[in-house]
């Protein structure tokens, strides 16, 4: 059957170089690891249809390791793939969760030993499983958590359910385990099929979901593993995926009509394909203007001349064209380039590190693209800054306004208040939620001399209350600039590069940081999901405030 809306994609193959030749693969042991693992019945399917595209297992597939668990024995017995294993088989006995989490969950834990032995020194590890099931929804993340504790890179593609089925919650359930050891969290609508795709066969619909899983999956592949004349490879996709925020792995196929006119109108021809490349009627909203850092294949026909590709590209990162004004007198003056200069000079826009393909010609020369695209940083600061550039200060977030300083006037001006200084560099544990510390917190109070001494806060509670309310709302200004000042300097200098970035710490060690702080004392403006806490919150302790006297 044809595709009704004509936007979905053709399966994504490995594509002959520009130089005419094959491309060459790397040596065996110089592969990095990369394993697919679909967990519970929809997450097997994905993996199931990879498997049966043709090309995928000759061309992309071989160099990696494929695995299929589920807690129904059966199903796994009725696929293709032929690494399966069946979780918590002791308790189970090989019979499914029945819908129920708490029983996938576990039986996946029953068979850690062999997941762990399965994901041991893994690179790169993509989960697939449906969200609202028994065993997938938290499964998966039982899985994620293993691979992140290996080190692995990990990106799950998942499905939410149909309305119909009523298991919203359980999956939402799911999608806040796995987000806390994912990457990147692809999600696709099951419902969205009901309405791109309403006359379709019920499995072909599905099928639908699954080419989108499985052109995502191999897509990546592709980015890191095909040579192409302008290379990318695993450790840009490190780089990429450690920008942070959220991110979203867009794949498509284009050619003929869609194409037409690329070189007699490519303005317009632009927008559309842009339009057709970052909406897909299936995954869920990606705001992928808001993202900070781009990693694309592309693979296209000699129409897109380098004018085109620059055109192609710039509307991805908004770039206007626009020259940067002092970059002529910077060259005349390369003696004079200090590190100062250099700072100033602003990377205007998101990261793109892009591989290139040049696609064989056709007979009839119809123009061709095939573009894979990597993009990060959605829903950050810095993506929220992009949007409004006319913010004087940056705004990681709108904070809940605490009740204390709905109530309160502007600060006054008090001479002591305004010396407070803060160490932004500390973990989060703020401000007490009630104006009584605890009598075993202390605040750093410097004299003139700067000599610290130690101020008990529970003279804070001698304070008047509206002294007290000054000094939080103090407080809370000077954590806000230097959050601001602190983020700013990290992330307004476009993605950050590992070496600036441990790689992808411990999620769960990350949880546990800030649930402890969290425990020690409540922040005041508090309701933000535990990771983004973790990213965005300012950081500053009692333990860091000190007072110039
Ligand atoms: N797109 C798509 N979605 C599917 C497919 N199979 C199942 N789903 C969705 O995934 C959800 C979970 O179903 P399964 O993956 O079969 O469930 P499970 O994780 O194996 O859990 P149990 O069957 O309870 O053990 C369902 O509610 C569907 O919305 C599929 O092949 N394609």
């Amino acid at each position: 059957m044809t595709d009704p809306i004509g936007m979905e994609n053709d399966f994504v193959l490995p594509v002959d170089n520009s130089n005419g030749g094959k491309p060459k693969m790397k040596q065996r042991d110089q592969l990095e690891s990369i394993i697919v693992i679909g967990v519970g019945g929809a997450g097997n399917n994905a993996v199931d249809y990879l498997y049966k595209q043709e090309g995928y297992m000759e061309n992309v597939g071989n160099s990696v390791k494929h695995y299929i668990f589920n807690t129904d024995e059966n199903c796994l017995n009725n696929l293709q793939c032929e690494n399966k294993l069946v979780l918590g088989r002791n308790t189970l006995k090989g019979k499914g969760a029945g819908a129920n989490i708490n029983v996938g969950q576990q039986a996946t834990q029953e068979s850690i030993d062999e997941i762990k032995e399965i994901v041991k020194g893994a690179d790169l590890v993509f989960i697939t499983a449906g969200m609202g099931g028994g065993t997938g929804t938290l499964g998966s993340s039982v899985v994620a958590e293993l691979a992140k504790n290996e080190g692995a890179i990990v990106v799950s593609l998942v499905t939410l359910p149909f309305k119909y089925e009523n298991r919203q919650r359980n999956a939402f359930s799911g999608i806040k385990h796995l987000y806390l050891y994912s990457d990147s969290l692809i999600m696709i609508d099951n419902q969205k099929i009901v309405d791109a795709y309403p006359d379709y066969e019920f499995t072909q619909g599905l099928d639908e979901a699954n080419k989108i899983l499985a052109n995502a999956i191999s897509g990546v592949i592709k980015i890191i593993r095909n040579p192409s004349t302008i290379n990318t490879d695993f450790e840009d996709l490190r780089t990429v995926l450690n920008n942070g925020g959220k991110s979203q792995i867009l794949y498509r196929s284009l050619e003929g009509e869609e194409l037409e006119k690329i070189t007699t109108e490519p303005d317009k021809t632009i927008d559309a394909i842009y339009e057709k490349v970052t909406t897909s009627p299936l995954i869920t909203r990606s705001n992928i203007e808001q993202a900070t850092a781009f990693l694309m294949l592309i693979e296209c026909s000699s129409h897109f001349t380098q004018r085109i590709m620059d055109q192609f590209i710039s509307r991805f990162t908004r770039h206007n064209g626009e020259e940067i004004s002092n970059f002529d007198d910077l060259l005349d003056d390369l003696e004079s380039l200090d590190d100062e200069k250099i700072e100033a000079i602003k990377n205007d826009g998101p990261q793109v590190i892009f591989a290139y393909n040049k696609l064989p010609d056709t007979e009839d020369n119809r123009p061709r693209l095939n573009v894979t695209i990597v993009a990060t940083g959605m829903g950050t600061h810095a993506a929220k800054a992009k949007e409004a550039p006319q913010q004087a200060a940056p705004v990681y977030r709108e904070p809940v306004q605490p009740s204390y300083q709905q109530a309160s006037a502007a600060p006054q001006h008090n001479r002591q208040l305004d010396a407070l200084t803060i160490n932004p560099s500390s973990q989060a544990r703020v401000l007490q939620q009630s104006y009584s510390a605890p009598a075993t917190q202390t605040a750093n109070v410097q004299s003139e001399a700067d000599s610290a001494k130690t101020l008990n806060l529970d003279l804070f509670n001698t304070l008047s209350q509206e002294d007290q309310l000054k000094l939080l709302a103090l407080l809370n200004a000077k954590v806000s600039q230097a959050n601001v000042d602190q983020k700013g300097n990290e992330e307004y200098n476009g993605p950050r590069v590992p070496e600036d970035n441990p790689l992808f710490p411990n999620q769960a060690a990350k949880t546990e940081t800030v649930t402890q702080s969290q425990a020690a004392a409540t922040t005041l403006a508090d309701t933000t999901p535990i990771k983004e806490q973790h990213t965005f919150r300012p950081s500053v302790s009692a333990d860091d405030l000190s007072i110039d006297d």
